[in-house]
């Protein structure tokens, strides 16, 4: 048996919700490729369409984010769900997930999902780390352009029909400075391109990393708010990071210096970026995220900073180019897939990864199993009993936080036996998910 597209069959015990079984004999049901259940949102890539429904999966595609009770309604009967940004996956929402087993965020931030809580329902969560960064590090590059020449209001003025030939307060972006803040995968690719086009680049991370070409590392992120003439926000959305751009940093930039933030709405305080442009402390700023965002396209987008000078507001478009979208589609729905075919969790953000290489026989004699409990003493000890009849072929477990998961290739003689071992390994306390592949 490959661990591609070819799943024989899956049956799914999370304890206290589901259970696939044959009313008639109580023997496991196990349904088919073809009865697993996928929710896709946000206009996630037709390549990822198109790899979902080729592994024989149900799909259920919509170009829009749900509203909260839609989404609600919807996910009790999916096994998957794929979503971008937008969609907030809470303990609330998830807690109705009865069936699901793996959320594909289609993009790179993880922040719209409850990782803990999905972890500890048996969910199991992916991304795609870096397929967009260099479409979010370009986006910056000409936004930085932009601002310096004030393109965004002359080319407004145009289509009002105003001639505004001015060269006052408009500057090459040669021999400035720019601060990245968050110097991860985005960070790092913009400092390259803009050292490129002879910007000097200083940076401040709270993980001691590599400076790469002529950057330089900050002590603090007050050092890079006081030298840079552009600062550029690349932090994940997280306690730490929430509002912080606010009315004092924003006061502590250079006066004539411009703001950029393609990371998440919650970092910056749009009431102090507002007046800090209005004030022309800022001479610019650069914003595609917002606290909040509209579910879909259309009319209707309110901000404080909606006529702001030299302000440019973008909806959200950092990663959305034809060539990231293709590669997000590709490595998450494959992610996918894998995990609901073979169990294989490499790449996952909130579980351990584990991965058993193929499943190795096309009979039924020789299952795979996969488990997801809570990482307390004693649970492999009780599997381990569970199987110690049967011929293990192979067996990996790893743990990340609360959660732990396990995965063995199992031969039995009569497949009567899947029942019983499915049986005995759902009815340990600490199980979460069981999942049988034959
Ligand atoms: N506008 C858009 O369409 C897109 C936005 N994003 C956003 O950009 C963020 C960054 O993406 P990547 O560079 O790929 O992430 P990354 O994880 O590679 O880099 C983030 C860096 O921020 C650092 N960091 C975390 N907390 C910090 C703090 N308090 N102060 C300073 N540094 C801190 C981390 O140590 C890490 O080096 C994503 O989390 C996502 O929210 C990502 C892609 C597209
Ligand atoms: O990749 C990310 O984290 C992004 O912010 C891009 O989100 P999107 O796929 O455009 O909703």
């Amino acid at each position: 048996m490959s661990d591609t597209l070819d799943i024989k069959s899956v049956s799914i015990s999370r304890r206290d919700s589901f259970n696939a079984r044959d009313p008639h004999t109580r023997d496991l049901k196990p349904f088919h490729s073809g009865s697993i259940k996928i929710l896709l949102l946000e206009n996630v890539s037709p390549t990822a369409v198109d790899i979902l429904k080729k592994a024989g999966y149900q799909v259920d595609f919509h170009t829009k984010a749900l509203d909260k009770a839609t989404l609600i309604e919807k996910i009790k009967d999916v096994h998957a769900i794929g979503i971008r940004s937008k969609t907030k996956l809470t303990e609330e929402v998830l807690s109705h997930a009865n069936k699901l087993i793996a959320i594909g965020c289609f993009c790179i931030g993880t922040n719209q999902v409850d990782l803990n809580f999905a972890a500890s329902r048996g969910i199991c969560v992916f991304n795609s780390p870096f397929s967009n960064s260099r479409s979010v590090a370009e986006l910056v590059i000409a936004e930085i352009i932009l601002l310096s020449r004030q393109l965004g209001d002359r080319s407004r003025e145009m289509h009002d029909g105003v001639w505004n030939k001015v060269s006052k307060n408009c500057y090459e972006i040669r021999g400035k400075t720019l601060g990245i803040v968050g110097y991860g995968h985005i960070g790092t690719q913009l400092g390259v391109l803009a050292e490129s086009l002879g910007m000097h680049v200083i940076w401040y991370d709270v993980l001691p990393l590599m400076p790469i070409g002529m950057s330089r590392a900050a002590e603090t992120l007050q050092e890079v708010l006081a030298e840079a003439d552009f600062v550029s926000l690349h932090v994940p959305e997280t306690p730490e990071t929430k509002y912080m751009i606010g009315e004092r940093e924003l006061a502590s930039m250079k006066k004539g210096s411009y703001l950029i933030n393609a990371s998440r709405g919650t970092v910056v305080a749009i009431e102090a970026l507002a007046a800090a442009l209005k004030s022309g402390h800022l001479a610019g700023a650069a914003v595609d995220v917002y606290p909040t965002e509209p579910l879909s396209n259309g009319p209707g987008f309110e901000s404080l900073l909606r006529n702001c000078p030299n302000t440019l507001l973008t909806p959200h478009i950092g990663g959305s180019t034809e060539e990231a979208q293709r590669m997000i589609g590709v490595e998450v729905a494959a992610a996918l897939t894998k995990f609901i075919n073979s169990g294989t969790s490499i790449n996952a953000v909130n579980f351990a990864e584990c991965d058993l290489r193929a499943i190795p026989s096309t009979d039924m004699t020789t299952v795979r199993i996969v488990n997801v409990h809570q990482n307390v003493p004693g649970v492999l000890r009780q599997i381990n009993n569970i199987l110690a009849d049967y011929n293990v072929n192979k067996q990996i477990s790893d743990s990340k936080g609360d959660v732990a998961y396990f995965m063995a290739d199992v031969t039995v003689d009569n497949p009567k036996e899947i029942n019983t071992i499915y049986e005995h390994i759902t009815a340990i306390n600490e199980n979460i998910i069981t999942r049988v592949l034959f």
